[in-house]
C-alpha cells in the first residue's frame, strides 16, 4: 500500500550571509536529505531542538517554499509535477495549524466569515448551505454554533485553536501539519485540544505531522517519531518502542529529558557535553559526533545513513548494535544496576578500538 506522503531526500538551503556585491557567502542547511514517509489516518511527530529544521519540512511539504533537492509524493504523485490546478488541489488536502492561533485567526473577520472563507474558496458547500456547514465544523471541534457570530478576541487560548481546527477541517483535508499546536496554551488546555485532534483523526481518518519540541506531548499523540538533529533524520521508530528504548544516543539525550512522574522509572539522564554545533557550518561525518558520548573516529569523518533494522527502527548511526540497551540507563536505587555495570564495562572494551566521548550520568530532578 502507498503511503499517504513520501518525502525523499528533501535538501533545503538558506542564504545566511552574502558578499557586499550581494553573492552568498554562506548557507544554513536547514534541511539536508530528509525522507520519511506518512501513513493514511497516523500520527508522524517531528521532534528536535530548536532550529533542526522542523518548521522549514512542514513549508517544504506544504509547497510554501520551494526544495533545493528531493521529492515529496501526495498520494503516490509527485508535488513537483503538479499544475496550478493540481497545486490547489493539494492545497486543499494538506493544511497547517500554528502555534499561535490569534495570529492565524483574521481579527476582523467572525468566526463565520473564518469558516466560508474556505468553503468559498475551493467551491465546495453551495452558498445556502454555508452556514449549516459552518455549525457543524463548530459542533465538530466541541464549540457552540451560536458563537460564529462572535470575534476572534472574544475567545480563550483553546477556543481559538479549536476555531484555527475548524477552519482547517473545513476543506476536509487529509493531511494537517500541526505545528506546535498546543505549546501556547495553558497545560491545563492542552491534553483537551490533543484529545479533540485524536478524536478528530478517529472520526475523519486524517494524518498529522506533528511538529513538536516538547515530547511529554508527542508521546500522547504520536504513531511514529522522526527524530531530528541538524537539518537530519537520525531515528523513526514506532512511538512507543521509541519512548520505551531509543537507539539513536541523540534521541536517548533528547528523551531523558522529560519529566517523569514515578521516581523509580526516572532514567539516569545523560548530560550531553562537547561543542554545540550550528546549521551554518555543521560538523563533519555524523553532525551529532561533536556531543556525542560513544563517538569514535569514523563517526568524525563518514555521514551515517539511515538504516531500517527489521524491528521497525531506522537509526542513523555508526555504532548502532554496539551500544549499551537503553533499559540499562535505568537506574536502580542508590546506583547503576548490575546489568548497566556489565554493559558499560563490554561497552569500554569496544571502546579500546576509538576515542570515547565525555559520558556523565545525573538523576532526573
Ligand atoms: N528564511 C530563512 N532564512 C534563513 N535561515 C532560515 C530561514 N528559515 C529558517 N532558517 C534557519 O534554518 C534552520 C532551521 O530552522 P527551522 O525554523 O526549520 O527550525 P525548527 O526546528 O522549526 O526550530 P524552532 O523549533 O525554533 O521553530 C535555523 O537555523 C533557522 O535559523
Amino acid at each position: 500500500m502507498t503511503a499517504l506522503l513520501e518525502v525523499e531526500g528533501l535538501v533545503k538551503h538558506f542564504v545566511a550571509e552574502r558578499s557586499l556585491f550581494g553573492r552568498p557567502t554562506a548557507h544554513v542547511r536547514a534541511v539536508d536529505g530528509v525522507s520519511f514517509t506518512v501513513e493514511a489516518g497516523k500520527t508522524l511527530a517531528l521532534v528536535g531542538e530548536s532550529g533542526c529544521g522542523k518548521s522549514t519540512v512542514s513549508r517544504l511539504v506544504l509547497r510554501l517554499i520551494e526544495p533545493d533537492a528531493g521529492r515529496i509524493r501526495f498520494e503516490g504523485r509527485d508535488l513537483g509535477t503538479l499544475n496550478a490546478e493540481q497545486l490547489r488541489a493539494f492545497r486543499r488536502d494538506a493544511q497547517l495549524i500554528f502555534q499561535d492561533p490569534y495570529a492565524s485567526l483574521n481579527p476582523r473577520m467572525t468566526v463565520s466569515q473564518i469558516l466560508t472563507e474556505p468553503l468559498a474558496l475551493h467551491n465546495l458547500v453551495p452558498a445556502a448551505d454555508r452556514r449549516e456547514r459552518v455549525e457543524e465544523l463548530l459542533r465538530l471541534v466541541g464549540l457552540e454554533p451560536r458563537f460564529a457570530r462572535r470575534y476572534p478576541h472574544e475567545f480563550s487560548g483553546g477556543q481559538r485553536q479549536r476555531i484555527a481546527i475548524a477552519r482547517a477541517l473545513a476543506v476536509e483535508p487529509k493531511l494537517i501539519i500541526c505545528d506546535e499546536p498546543v505549546s501556547a496554551l495553558d497545560v491545563s488546555i492542552r491534553s483537551q485540544i490533543l484529545n479533540l485532534l485524536r478524536d478528530l483523526q478517529d472520526r475523519l481518518k486524517l494524518a498529522y505531522i506533528f511538529v513538536s519540541h516538547d515530547l511529554a506531548v508527542v508521546k500522547h499523540i504520536a504513531d511514529r517519531v522522526a527524530v531530528m538533529n541538524l537539518g537530519t533524520i537520525v531515528e523513526t521508530a514506532d512511538a512507543q518502542a521509541l519512548f520505551a528504548a531509543p537507539r539513536h544516543p541523540y534521541s536517548r539525550a533528547l528523551l531523558s529529558a522529560i519529566p517523569v512522574p514515578k521516581p523509580r522509572a526516572r532514567r539516569s539522564r545523560i548530560v550531553l557535553e562537547g561543542e554545540l554545533p550550528s546549521a551554518l557550518n555543521p560538523p563533519s561525518g555524523c553532525r551529532f559526533h561533536t556531543r556525542c558520548p560513544y563517538v569514535i573516529a569514523r563517526c568524525r569523518s563518514e555521514v551515517p545513513q539511515l538504516r531500517e533494522d527489521g524491528t521497525g527502527y531506522a537509526t542513523a548511526c555508526h555504532r548502532t548494535g554496539e551500544l549499551p540497551g537503553a533499559e540499562a540507563i535505568v537506574p536502580s536505587d542508590g546506583g547503576f544496576s548490575p546489568t548497566l555495570e556489565k554493559l558499560v564495562a563490554a561497552f569500554n572494551a569496544a571502546e579500546a578500538s576509538g576515542q570515547p566521548g565525555v559520558i556523565s550520568q545525573g538523576t532526573e530532578a
